[in-house]
């Protein structure tokens, strides 16, 4: 029994597919934004599947939440209050939660089927809404954000699907503006950013856009997740304003890092030196990344 997750059709990854076994198909839904599948694979634990992209699943969702939440919260010495724009999933939210600085979590997610499927499905991700600091929005990020106070976040997470679909409108620049304006002076944005195999035009579009929005360091980063096209996501970090923020080491290491764990907060992928590590680029991407 084996199903293909197609990508062969998608205009973001043409003539591409990537395939995992399906033991067992747990849901299958769709809800005002998007269909919604979840499926219990042989090699990858629990898989959630969103318009036929693959999410996350069991096995390598640590790599992305860990590094799309510690790069910005440990770049910046004592985070407060954070942001999370998608992340119905919960992960984003576990990982914000292993920092004690941090006094508010907000999550605005558009869709609330993501949110109880993951609650049947993925009760390791969920474990995130238990945080009595998180606030739970359903809602569109845009207005959200439009009606968010001046200045109010030291760090906004955009944890979205891919830009076609829902996720579409996070990706322009008046999006970049209203999260501007949300944070505070030394704030600062991550954002997801797809593959620097797959997606350098757009990635140089938001790289652009970013640059007319914020005035403190842009960089972009990267890890490995094999279950999403190519292997490979992209982060692209931007600080709201100078002092510039570096970006590139670890302010903030949640407490001293002792072996893999971080003063009892279990990691399974960050790490201080992959923090440095996620910044350097191969030379082609360098190339066509500041050619910009
Ligand atoms: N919170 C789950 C991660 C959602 N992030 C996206 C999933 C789809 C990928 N193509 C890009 C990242």
């Amino acid at each position: 029994k084996t199903s293909k997750v197609q990508y062969f059709n998608n205009p973001m990854w043409p003539g591409e597919a990537h395939s995992l076994k399906v033991e067992k198909i747990l849901f299958q839904g769709k809800s005002p934004y998007q269909e919604i599948l979840v499926f219990e694979s042989s090699t990858y634990g629990n898989v959630l599947v969103l318009d036929g992209i693959v999410q996350l699943t069991d096995k390598d969702e640590c790599a992305y939440q860990e590094m799309v939440t510690h790069l910005p919260l440990c770049s910046i010495p004592s985070p407060k209050n954070v942001l999370v724009v998608g992340g119905g999933d919960g992960g984003v939210l576990r990982e914000i939660a292993k920092h004690d600085s941090v006094q508010t979590i907000d999550i605005c997610e558009i869709d609330q089927l993501v949110i109880n499927v993951c609650k049947d499905y993925f009760p390791h991700l969920y474990v995130g809404y238990e945080d009595p600091r998180v606030q739970l929005h359903v809602g569109d990020a845009v207005d959200f954000l439009r009606n968010a106070p001046e200045g109010k976040y030291d760090a906004i997470i955009v944890d979205s699907s891919d830009p076609i679909g829902p996720a579409q409108e996070l990706v322009e620049k008046p999006f970049f503006q209203t999260i501007a304006r949300a944070l505070k002076p030394g704030g600062v944005l991550c954002n997801l950013a797809e593959s620097m195999w797959l997606h350098t035009h757009l990635i140089q579009d938001m790289l652009s856009i970013c640059r007319e929005t914020f005035k403190g360091a842009i960089h972009y980063a990267w890890t490995s997740v094999p279950t999403y096209p190519s292997g490979v996501i992209g982060f692209l970090l931007c600080a709201k304003e100078g002092p510039p923020v570096n970006f590139l080491t670890p302010v903030n290491p949640i407490e001293k890092l002792v072996g893999d764990t971080i003063a009892g907060k279990e990691m399974r992928f960050y790490n201080s030196e992959i923090h440095r590590a996620a910044f350097i680029l191969p030379t082609f991407v360098r190339k066509e990344l500041e050619a910009h």
